[in-house]
């Protein structure tokens, strides 16, 4: 029984009731709470209480919605979530389990029903660090956009957390922290504690989606190459964001070329950040040059990429192994530290921020941007807004508007010499929902990187003509579910080009129909009727 007829047997409505009233009163109460942790609390309990009526409100309230129980704020409510903590939710896996993760995931309630889970082991969330076992909201916050983005049901989600222990000292010194209070494991406890893990996911869950968040970055390529052909999975930070931003970086070319006169073939795309997600993006980003017609080999020589120790060239001693495929063999000359000069090395005609470095790209950056190009594509994608590497108020005022923006979190739209600009949010919640929702109507045995890159196509593809004119790269965020949709379209198209997808009816569907079909499966929120006694 939904909790509000449960709370019914005891105590009664008061006589003047209405779902519609009940809805704007909770609005109310949402929008009285000043500080943005007080909002999310005050959802999460709302959850509890009626979790119908909490999407319900999510899907009428995205714009508003979205950045509390997503980036920023589930950031603050990652950091702080051992002290707010008021109830499980959510699956626990902790490395005392190890021997026994069968059994333990076999607690879950609705085994058959479970289609997607978002894990994540807590050692990289967002731009904020090891948070140990305070990372679960992040799963619970992915899974929240699966169910208002995608239609995916409520009862299909499995929000995990991974509970390794942690680095983080001030954590393991907290008499309130939820987690075990152990550092984390080497590579080899881990690996093992992560293969059994998996094989245990796929005996309990058969009919199960994985999706890998915010592992530190070098477990995030680790284990996505360990499982990705063996199992269901996709890395959320390395593909999702790869995709989101290739598909953002289309449109942005495209004005962007359109101001300069000069081909699409001859961006020049500067990484700042080269973790998990500034390299997955710069990646991802090679099959904007290949579909220009470029060769691999020149692909990669369009892309450059900086880290904390500056420019990154192959003769750096001690280069990580995921840093190494971008290093530049054609830099001669001292180590490049200060971004300024790097831009007036490469002469980028995009900058993009993967960095967690707030404030990095200063006004002198910007302007080094604004002095090279007509129209400079800057995307500070660090999240959480805290850690952006710029502001967009700077970035407009900086460029006197003729910046293409898009960040990891949202800003609002800003007023410059009376005009008034909107920012893209080039965020992969844009495209894991979709592309989840794909992968599990297809039934594909595997997310390929050819879907991911469909899903990106797609979502490039799906400004309306307002868009357009607006010059967005990004859709408007109402529109998500019909994003998603064509999103899951091409995902799904991609996984039977590939003869991944084990659900053949949906080979038999003309597009339209199974476009139709899409829609049909989301989930809505049931109205439950108030019962009168
Ligand atoms: N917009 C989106 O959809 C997504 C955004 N992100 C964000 O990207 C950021 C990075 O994530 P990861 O790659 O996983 O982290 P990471 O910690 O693995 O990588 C950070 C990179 O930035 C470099 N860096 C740090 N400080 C620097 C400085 N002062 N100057 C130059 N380089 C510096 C580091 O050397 C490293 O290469 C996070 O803030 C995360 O929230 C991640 C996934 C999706
Ligand atoms: C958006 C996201 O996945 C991240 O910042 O890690
Ligand atoms: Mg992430």
């Amino acid at each position: 029984l939904p909790h509000r007829l449960l709370a019914m047997a005891i105590n009664r409505f008061p006589p003047h009731f209405t779902t519609a009233d009940h809805r704007d009163r909770c609005l109310e109460q949402l929008r009285s709470k000043c500080a943005p942790l007080e909002k999310y609390i005050y959802l999460n309990g709302l959850k509890g209480r009626d979790a119908n009526l909490f999407y319900d409100l999510l899907l009428g309230n995205m714009k508003e919605m979205v950045p509390i129980l997503y980036t920023p704020t589930v950031g603050e409510a990652c950091i702080n979530y051992s002290h707010i903590w008021r109830r499980p939710e959510g699956l626990y896996v902790s490395i005392e389990d190890k021997g026994r993760i069968r059994d333990v995931l076999s607690t879950w309630s609705n085994i058959p029903d479970s289609r997607i889970a978002v894990v994540t082991d807590g050692s990289r969330i967002l731009g904020l660090g090891d948070l140990g076992a305070n990372g679960l909201p992040i799963s619970i916050g992915k899974l929240d956009l699966y169910i208002a983005g995608a239609g995916i049901k409520p009862s299909s989600t499995v929000p995990i957390c991974l509970d390794l222990g942690t680095n983080t000292q001030r954590y393991l010194d907290d008499p309130l922290y939820i987690g075990i209070r152990n550092r984390r494991p080497g590579p080899e406890q881990m690996n093992e504690f992560m293969d059994e893990f998996m094989e245990a996911m796929k005996e309990v869950f058969p009919n199960l989606l994985v999706q890998f968040e915010d592992f530190s970055t070098d477990n995030a390529f680790k284990y996505l190459d360990r499982y990705r052909d063996k199992y269901r999975v996709f890395n959320d930070d390395i593909q999702g964001t790869g995709s989101v931003i290739l598909s953002g970086f289309i449109n942005a070319a495209n004005l962007s070329s359109a101001a300069s006169g000069k081909p699409l073939g001859d961006h020049r795309i500067l990484f700042f950040g080269a973790g998990s997600a500034g390299i997955g993006v710069a990646k991802q980003l090679l099959s904007f040059f290949t579909m220009q017609g470029l060769s691999p080999e020149e692909a990669r020589s369009r892309i450059w990429t900086v880290d904390s120790k500056g420019l990154i060239t192959a003769d750096r001693k001690g280069l990580q192994e995921h840093k190494k495929f971008f290093a530049r063999t054609d830099y001669e000359g001292h180590a490049l530290t200060h971004l300024v000069d790097i831009i007036n090395y490469v002469k980028p005609t995009a900058l993009l921020g993967l960095s967690t470095s707030k404030n990095a790209f200063t006004e002198e950056v910007v302007k080094a941007m604004a002095n090279i190009n007509e129209r400079p594509i800057i995307f500070p994608l660090s999240n959480p807004v805290h850690l952006s590497e710029v502001d967009y108020h700077n970035a407009i005022e900086w460029t006197d508007g003729k910046v293409i923006f898009a960040s990891g979190s949202p800003y609002f739209p800003v007023t410059h010499k009376d005009v008034t600009y909107e920012p893209g949010q080039g965020n992969n919640m844009y495209i894991f929902p979709g592309l989840g929702l794909g992968a599990i109507l297809s039934k594909a045995r595997h997310v390929s990187d050819a879907m991911v890159e469909q899903a990106s196509i797609a979502l490039a593809s799906s400004l309306t003509e307002e868009e357009k004119a607006a010059q967005l790269i990004y859709p408007r965020l109402t529109r998500i579910r019909d994003i998603s949709a064509q999103v899951a379209f091409a995902v799904i198209r991609q996984a039977q080009r590939e003869d991944l997808d084990m659900n053949g009816y949906l080979r038999t569907l003309p597009d339209d129909t199974l476009l139709a079909l899409v829609h049909d499966k989301m989930w809505q929120p049931p109205a439950v009727p108030i019962p009168r006694l």
